[in-house]
């Protein structure tokens, strides 16, 4: 008996795969070839030019997975445990889609030349037919509306605005004024709803010259009432947040599940509320276009007019900017409130701090210029997830984006989040932590200069497209924090609260949101 060696047959899919890297593979037009889809699943595996990136062999096939984490809003946390699974700073997330988690790329993806454009998701956030500062993927139509608007976000502009007398300053009266009522009465309040008012007024009263009136609603009700009562803008704000679920779908899917999802879930609560915020934005266009109010060239509304722009976009640039005005800020103002709440030591420092201030500088100071406050505010924005997941980008034609080791090429989308680079725990030691003093160079005198952990930092985004509203957020988080805190000399009018919730969850949407939309305050 002789042993013959049988001669190897190779298997069907080696064979497929061969004369496929040869450019020979025709479409198989019989039952027993693979079928079209299988063949693209295998070039997704051996042919991608991003084979050779880590990640989920699932990722690597399909973007379903993108799409179910995004929907189910997991994609902050899940994102970085990959990151950290796989150690690598680059991550194949989908097909043609990578994670980024090396702070160095940063420059590259967001800020060279302009930063590479967004990618098409963004075109999912457009106000139906209307393309918004923040959705429009074309750089131009962008500029044009953004450089309009853009002298109205000036500091020296947004600091006038907060004297007691003007816009800004009396929005923070009322809402110090409703916590002080909250607390002589020991009325249990939602956190995350007062911050919500306040954020909406201070967007609205400051850009549209209109307030809201997010405040003002429960001015009339008797403090039980007005802690029971939700801000009315509410349903507005947490369909647009729960649409992005939507967001990474192509726009044609995108399309159909937003009708569907609007014809199932739009209760009359929530169309009341966009209907509201239409007649408000109409009315602040209109006081405009009807010349009662001709002179008021600083107005949102009036320099896009001004600048050419319909009356239709518009008002539809109005709401979209009170959405984006409002609810970040409310998130990382009841982040950084709630965290204060918990952290009795750092509110008291907090306290002394603008205490001295307020000595030396006769009552007047810029908050701005407190060490701790600024190493508080900046933990708030580390911490605070506004917008958790992937500012998404696309590598620009006859470009290769070089990083830790892989050649991204053109098309590829590429995206670094906040949720990865803020806990990350090789830049911040316990990231989840609270700890504002990792933000003080050499104690609480020293400058804010952390270089390592500032390159990690993005909670505005990064380059021409990061955030229009950063100084106008920034200054409505420096002056609330500081005056709620000198309100009581002591403690401030945080001493003696509590929040029910040990830590603050998230669902990771492009736009984060406060699980349940509440925070619970209790006073001892
Ligand atoms: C703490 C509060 C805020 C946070 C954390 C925040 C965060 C962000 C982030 C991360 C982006 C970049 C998104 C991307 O690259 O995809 C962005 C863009 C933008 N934000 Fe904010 N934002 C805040 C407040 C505001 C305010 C107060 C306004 C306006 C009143 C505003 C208006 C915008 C606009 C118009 C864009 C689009 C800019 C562009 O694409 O050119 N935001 N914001």
């Amino acid at each position: 008996m002789t042993l013959v060696s049988p001669t190897p047959t190779p298997s069907r899919l080696s064979v497929t795969l061969s004369l496929f890297s040869r450019g020979q593979v025709r479409r198989p037009n019989n039952s027993t070839a693979s079928p079209p889809w299988a063949m693209e699943h295998y070039s997704r595996i051996y042919f991608h030019p991003l084979r050779h990136v880590p990640g989920p062999f699932y990722a690597s096939i399909s973007s379903l997975f993108l799409y179910i984490i995004c929907y189910l809003g997991i994609e902050g946390h899940v994102l970085r445990s990959l990151h950290l699974r796989y150690g690598t700073p680059v991550l194949r997330v989908g097909p043609n889609s990578v994670s980024v988690s090396d702070s160095g790329a940063l420059q590259e993806i967001y800020v060279s030349g302009g930063g590479f454009p967004k990618d098409s998701r963004y075109t999912n956030f457009d106000l139906g037919p209307v393309k918004s500062i923040f959705s429009s993927v074309d750089r131009e139509y962008r500029d044009h509306r953004a450089k309009a608007v853009a002298p109205l976000f000036a500091p020296s502009r947004i600091r006038s605005a907060c004297a007691p007398t003007e816009a800004i300053g009396k929005a923070i009266t009322q809402f110090v004024h409703i916590i002080q009522q909250f607390k002589n009465e020991r009325i249990s309040f939602d956190l995350v709803d007062v911050c919500a008012r306040l954020s909406i007024d201070v967007v609205t009263a400051y850009l549209l010259d209109e307030p809201y009136g997010g405040l003002a609603e429960i001015g009339h009700l008797p403090p039980k009432a007005q802690a029971r009562t939700k801000l009315s803008a509410n349903p507005f704000i947490f369909a647009i947040v729960a649409f992005s679920r939507f967001s990474l779908f192509p726009k044609w899917l995108f399309s159909q599940l937003y009708k569907l999802s609007v014809r199932l879930s739009l209760t009359d609560e929530a169309k009341q509320s966009f209907r509201k915020l239409d007649i408000f934005a109409t009315k602040a266009v209109t006081r405009i276009t009807s010349q009662k109010d001709p002179n008021n060239e600083y107005t949102y509304q009036s320099r896009l007019l001004a600048a050419g722009i319909s009356v239709s976009e518009t008002t539809a640039q109005c709401k979209a900017i009170t959405f984006a005005g409002a609810d970040s800020t409310a998130v990382m103002l009841a982040t950084i409130l709630f965290h204060l709440i918990r952290n009795p030591s750092a509110r008291r420092t907090l306290v002394t701090e603008i205490e001295e201030h307020q000595k030396e500088s006769a009552g007047s100071f810029d908050p701005e210029t407190i060490p701790y406050l600024r190493a508080v505010v900046k933990e708030g924005l580390r911490l605070g997830m506004a917008n958790p997941t992937r500012l998404t980008r696309v590598v620009p034609k006859k470009t290769v984006l070089d990083v830790g080791g892989y050649s991204l090429p053109a098309g590829t989308v590429v995206g670094c989040a906040a949720y990865t680079l803020h806990h990350d725990p090789m830049v911040f030691s316990e990231p989840f932590e609270f700890r504002p003093e990792r933000w003080l160079e050499s104690g609480r005198e020293g400058s804010l200069t952390r270089p390592d952990m500032e390159r990690n930092m993005m909670p505005f985004g990064v380059g021409l497209r990061a955030c229009i509203g950063k100084n106008l957020a920034l200054r409505q988080l420096y002056e609330t924090v500081s005056a709620v805190l000198q309100m009581n000399v002591g403690g401030g009018l945080l001493e003696g609260a509590k929040v029910r919730q040990e830590r603050i969850e998230i669902i990771e949407w492009f736009n984060g949101e406060i699980k349940g939309h509440c925070l619970d305050v209790d006073w001892e």
